[in-house]
């Protein structure tokens, strides 16, 4: 695709440790990477490899031991916690392997709630929730609370939520986990669908070949490192 030029994310040698008793893990190991707009990232490799550690990084959740990390202008290793919260609320969406749904809202509640939070006011979040779980296909289940919500429904509200304000980057952490093959596919055909028509950016963290599959471009990670990064020809 001719359209993915833009730089969106850049990882400069990125490094992320935890002490273990008197050893030190390197989750994320001296890891160089470049997030072009619009791409479609598959990131796969065995457990402990690292997918989880690098997301968080990436979403500003954590902070790399060393090594530069920038979203568009941000420069985040530098910023004040303050700063990583708004940008994670206006910029980033999340989806999360076990949807993470606050579960006395409304689905329509819980996609609202974060435009609410950016300050919209409550009219006009409402509304554009409602277009945004009709663009999921749960526009006769906005009034539902999550628990009477099957699971790919429950994850559907969740990719409402992470997109509804228009973030930069949507990254997902196993999020066909709890899924079923034939509900893993409607949520990888929507997550796709959303990344060509808002030529939103996704990243996701993955076992799931059904999504590896899907992906575009395709980063294993194994020990923390990249260890290929390929991109497949339309
Ligand atoms: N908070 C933490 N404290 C100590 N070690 C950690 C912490 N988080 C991750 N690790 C270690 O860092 C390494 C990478 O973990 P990470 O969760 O990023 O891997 P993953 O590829 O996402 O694994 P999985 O597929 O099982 O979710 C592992 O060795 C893990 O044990």
């Amino acid at each position: 695709m001719s359209d993915l030029s833009e730089s969106l994310m850049l990882l400069q040698d990125v490094t992320k440790t935890f002490e273990d008793g008197n050893r030190t893990i390197y989750a994320v190991d001296h890891l160089d990477l470049q997030i072009r707009s619009g791409e479609f990232i598959a990131l796969y490799g065995p457990s402990g490899s690292g997918k989880t550690t690098l997301l968080n990084l990436i979403g500003g959740l954590d902070r790399p031991s060393s090594g530069e990390l920038s979203i568009g202008e941000y420069q985040l290793n530098r910023m004040s916690e303050a700063e990583l919260t708004d940008l994670r609320l206006m910029e980033i969406g999340f989806i999360f392997q076990s949807y993470n749904l606050i579960p006395v809202f409304s689905a329509l509640e819980n996609v609202a709630f974060i435009l609410q939070m950016q300050g919209v006011e409550k009219e006009q979040a409402l509304k554009q929730s409602r277009e945004m779980l009709h663009q999921v296909g749960l526009q006769n289940m906005e009034n539902r609370r999550p628990a009477e919500l099957s699971g790919g429904q429950q994850q559907r509200v969740a990719v409402a939520r992470a997109i509804v304000s228009k973030p930069k980057i949507v990254l997902a952490d196993e999020p066909t986990a709890n899924l079923d093959s034939q509900n893993s596919q409607e949520l990888i055909d929507l997550m796709k669908h959303l990344n060509q028509t808002h030529k939103m950016t996704f990243v996701i963290s993955s076992h799931d070949p059904q999504v590896i599959d899907s992906a575009r471009r395709k980063i294993h990670l194994k020990d923390g490192k990249i260890v290929s990064d390929e991109i497949v020809s339309d």
